[in-house]
């Protein structure tokens, strides 16, 4: 079942088109990234789902086309501007948000959900950036949705913390939440998503799962190590997998197709060379993204 379905899109700010043509629909239990790079209109479009913006044409329908008190009921929104007061508590925010909803979520729950029993009577102002952002996920979450809205949610944490919150939000989707999901984190996107459509310049270049937008360039690789002893270009020589082989210092990166790794390391070990320091380089998102628009997302 379809719970997004967005056609057509279109939003201008006086002078700026913020989006131009942007279609996708999402469907029920995904977690759907929308990933592009700074200003490519992201922010936009989740703000026309959640119906906080009105598009200028085009058409967002959520659960079947909800409107007014039914669709707030259904849909939990976090977005990247939605900062708390200082000293505001973290019960008394979630008690706040709560009053929103005709059902709230159990609260003692949902801060067990997401790790903040301990900090109930903290001010929001003394949580960590981490912290922060799960309570942020935690008042999204408190009207009980059946889809979330998360944007940029991970920007400005630690590694550790923003693994914490990719947990988390994986523990989000097992119970059933639906999940649009804005960012510029190839790593994030790669992890998390389902599906994405990746925008650039308020257009959709492509929706496809990560591995269906990667495979979409190719299948090469470049197997990298520092072979023990000195290893003649022969030794790959008549390998059908390997394209190109490289020298930089004393490491070798040997570039190609299919499973260059097994015909590499079978190769190295016939000639009695052991590759030290073995990496594997594959195509990224962000590669397919470079080859699908001609620039890079990362920031
Ligand atoms: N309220 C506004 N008034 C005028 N221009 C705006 C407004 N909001 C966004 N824009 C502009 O519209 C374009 C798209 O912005 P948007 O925030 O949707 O992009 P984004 O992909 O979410 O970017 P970011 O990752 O930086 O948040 C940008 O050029 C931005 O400067």
């Amino acid at each position: 079942m379809k719970v997004i379905e967005v056609s057509n899109l279109r939003k201008q700010y006086r002078d700026r088109l913020a989006v131009d043509d942007v279609s996708f629909s999402v469907e029920e239990g995904e977690i759907f990234g929308v990933l592009g790079p700074n200003g490519a209109g992201k922010t936009t479009t989740v703000e026309c789902v959640a119906g906080l913006r009105a598009p200028d044409s085009g058409t967002v329908s959520v659960l079947g086309g909800l409107t007014g008190t039914a669709l707030k009921e259904c849909l939990g929104v976090q977005l990247q501007s939605s900062a708390l007061p200082e000293k505001i508590k973290v019960w008394e925010a979630l008690d706040l948000y709560a009053s929103f909803y005709r059902a709230p979520a159990d609260r003692t729950a949902l801060l067990e959900r997401v790790g903040l029993a301990d900090k109930r009577d903290a001010h929001y102002g003394r949580l960590s950036g981490g912290q922060q952002q799960r309570l942020s996920i935690a008042l999204a979450l408190i009207g009980g949705p059946r889809v979330a809205i998360l944007d940029e949610l991970t920007t400005g944490l630690d590694p550790q913390a923003r693994r914490d919150t990719w947990e988390l939000i994986e523990r989000v989707r097992e119970d059933g939440v639906t999940i649009l999901l804005v960012t510029h984190f190839m790593e994030e996107a790669e992890r998390l998503c389902d599906r994405l459509a990746l925008i650039d310049s308020g257009r959709v270049v492509a929706v496809d799962s990560p591995e269906g937008l990667i495979a979409r360039i190719g299948s090469r690789q470049t197997v990298r190590f520092r072979p023990t002893r000195p290893v003649d270009d022969a030794v790959f020589g008549d390998l059908p997998e390997v394209t190109e082989v490289r020298r930089s210092g004393g490491q070798l990166a040997v570039t190609g197709t299919g499973d260059l790794l097994l015909a590499v390391t079978v190769a190295l070990a016939t000639a009695g060379v052991t590759p030290a320091d073995l990496r594997v380089e594959r195509p990224s998102l962000d590669d397919a993204f470079l080859a699908l628009t001609g620039k890079k997302i990362s920031s």
